[in-house]
């Protein structure tokens, strides 16, 4: 198991902070603009993980192949372990099917074993583990089996509209992109996922990025983050 070897939470001091309701509660969310003095060294003994969060469609996927391309992450993405578990006819499958089928959220303790299991299968040590966690409850099981806080969260933070034209747009045969699903996602997504983000917040180290424009535009804003990380 690795162990932190530094804490990071020095790093995030160029940041703006902007009040929002979300489900009668009020939130803080800080905007951050880094430079490359801000970034931590990530050490090969210790894992550098990033977080991503975003709603469905907000562009976590095709945002994390890019920084996977340019600053050499691994990428794990949640819901593509459990999609190949049920691929895979494992004893979970059929649970975990019905439960992507209704846009809910699959048990805390499937999902933190099959991202442990994928991090210790790896040699790299930067982590980009994405769709997850999406409650406090995923949050607090991953903090508790794995040991560590990441060092890094993005949130990729796109209007409700877009995410569903780019779901229902996608076209990759998934079983929750229809209109059904994505909307019992969106619902889930504001009721659980928002603690989550609140929480990084206040910790200094969430990365709020607007996830409207072009693939390309949106890496831009997130390149800077990594920047000083060699590949
Ligand atoms: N900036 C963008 N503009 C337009 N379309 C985009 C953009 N980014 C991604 N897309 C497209 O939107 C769809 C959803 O993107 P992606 O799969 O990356 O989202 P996601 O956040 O991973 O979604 P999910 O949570 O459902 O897995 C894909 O078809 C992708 O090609
Ligand atoms: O940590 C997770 C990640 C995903 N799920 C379930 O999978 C689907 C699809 O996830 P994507 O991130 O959009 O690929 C999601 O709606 C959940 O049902 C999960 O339960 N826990
Ligand atoms: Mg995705």
């Amino acid at each position: 198991m690795w162990r932190r070897v530094a804490s990071v939470s020095h790093l995030f001091s160029h940041s703006k902070s902007t009040k929002f309701n979300q489900g009668g509660s009020t939130f803080k969310i800080w905007e951050t603009f880094t430079s490359e003095s801000e970034i931590p060294t990530p050490s090969k003994g210790s894992p550098f993980i990033t977080f991503v969060l975003g709603g469905p469609g907000s562009g976590k996927g095709t945002q994390c192949a890019k920084i996977v391309e340019a600053f050499g992450f691994t990428h794990i993405s949640a819901g593509d372990l459990l999609r190949r578990e049920i691929a895979s006819g494992s004893a979970y499958g059929s649970v975990i099917l019905s439960t992507i089928r209704e846009g809910k959220i699959v048990p805390s303790q499937v999902t933190v074993q099959l991202i442990q299991k994928e991090m210790e299968s790896s040699d790299n040590y930067k982590f980009l583990i994405d769709g997850f966690p999406r409650s406090e409850e995923n949050r607090k099981a991953f903090e508790q089996t794995i040991g560590t806080e990441p060092d890094v969260v993005l949130f990729f933070d796109c209007p409700e509209q877009e995410m569903v034209k780019r779901v229902l747009n996608r076209n990759q045969g998934r079983v929750d992109d229809n209109i059904d699903t994505i909307k019992k996602r969106l619902e889930i997504f504001d009721e659980l996922n928002w603690p989550v983000i609140n929480y990084y917040s206040q910790r200094g180290k969430l990365h709020k990025i607007n996830a409207v424009g072009t693939v390309d535009e949106i890496f831009e804003k997130v390149r800077p983050i990594f920047a000083p990380l060699s590949k």
